[in-house]
C-alpha cells in the first residue's frame, strides 16, 4: 500500500494554448517547457505533497482543449474531486468561452466538484482581461479565483496546494471516501500549435 492518506484527482480544462500543460509541468516538474505541444486526449501527471503533516497524492489530468478531443476529454470531468477552469489573461476568446466551458462542466461533471477559474499568463503584458473582469466571473459563477504565471512560477504552487487543502478539509468533514480508483489514461504530444490556437472556439 502506499505512502498517502488521500488521493484527489483533479482535471485541468479549458481553450488550447491558454497553459495547462505548462501549469501542470511548473506544479509536478518545477519547469517550463519550451516548446510546448497541444496535448492529445488526456495527459496524466502525480504529485504527492504534505499538508497538516499528511500525504495527499494529487493525480493531475491534463486535457486537450482541441474540439476534435472534447468527447475523450468529457468523459475525465465525472470523477474529478476539482476542476481547474483555465484561460489566457493576454487572448480574449479564451475567455469568452468560458461559458461554454461551464455547460460543459454542468453536463459532465459531479455537481459537488470544486471549481476553480484560472487566468494564466500573468507575466504577459499585453493583458486583454482586466484581473477583476476575471474576479467578477468567478464570484457570479461560484468558484475560486487566482491569476497564475506557469512561466514565471507564480501562484501555481499556491493553486495546487490550496486546491489539496481544501479538497482535505471537505474529505475530512464528510467522510468521503480517502481512496478513488484510477482509470487508464490516453498520452502523447505530437502536434504543435499555431499562433492562433488559444483562440480555437468551443460549441
Ligand atoms: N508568457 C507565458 N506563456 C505561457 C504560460 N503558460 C504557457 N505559456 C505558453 O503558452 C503556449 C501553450 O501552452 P500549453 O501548456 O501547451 O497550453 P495547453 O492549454 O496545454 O494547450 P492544449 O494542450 O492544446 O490544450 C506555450 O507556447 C507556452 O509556452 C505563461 O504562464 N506565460
Amino acid at each position: 500500500m502506499e505512502d498517502y492518506k488521500f488521493l484527489f484527482k483533479v482535471v485541468l480544462v479549458g481553450n488550447s494554448g491558454v497553459g495547462k500543460t505548462c501549469l501542470v509541468r511548473r506544479f509536478t516538474q518545477g519547469l517550463f517547457p519550451p516548446g510546448q505541444g497541444a496535448t492529445i486526449g488526456v495527459d496524466f501527471m502525480i504529485k504527492t505533497v504534505e499538508i497538516d503533516g499528511e500525504k495527499v497524492k494529487l493525480q493531475i489530468w491534463d486535457t486537450a482543449g482541441q474540439e476534435r478531443f472534447r468527447s475523450i476529454t468529457q468523459s475525465y470531468y465525472r470523477s474529478a474531486h476539482a476542476l481547474i477552469l483555465v484561460y489566457d489573461i493576454s487572448c480574449q476568446p479564451t475567455f469568452d468561452c468560458l461559458p461554454d466551458w461551464l455547460r460543459e462542466i454542468e453536463e459532465y461533471a459531479s455537481n459537488k466538484v470544486l471549481r476553480i477559474l484560472v487566468g494564466n499568463k500573468m507575466d504577459r503584458e499585453d493583458r486583454e482581461i482586466p484581473i477583476h473582469v476575471g474576479e467578477g466571473f468567478a464570484q457570479r459563477h461560484d468558484m475560486y479565483f487566482l491569476e497564475t504565471s506557469a512561466k514565471e512560477a507564480e501562484n501555481v504552487e499556491k493553486l495546487f496546494m490550496e486546491i489539496a487543502a481544501e479538497l482535505m478539509e471537505q474529505a475530512r468533514s464528510k467522510e468521503l471516501p480517502r481512496y478513488d480508483t484510477i482509470s487508464p489514461t490516453i498520452n502523447g504530444r505530437t502536434t504543435s500549435i499555431g499562433d492562433n490556437s488559444c483562440c480555437s472556439k468551443i460549441s
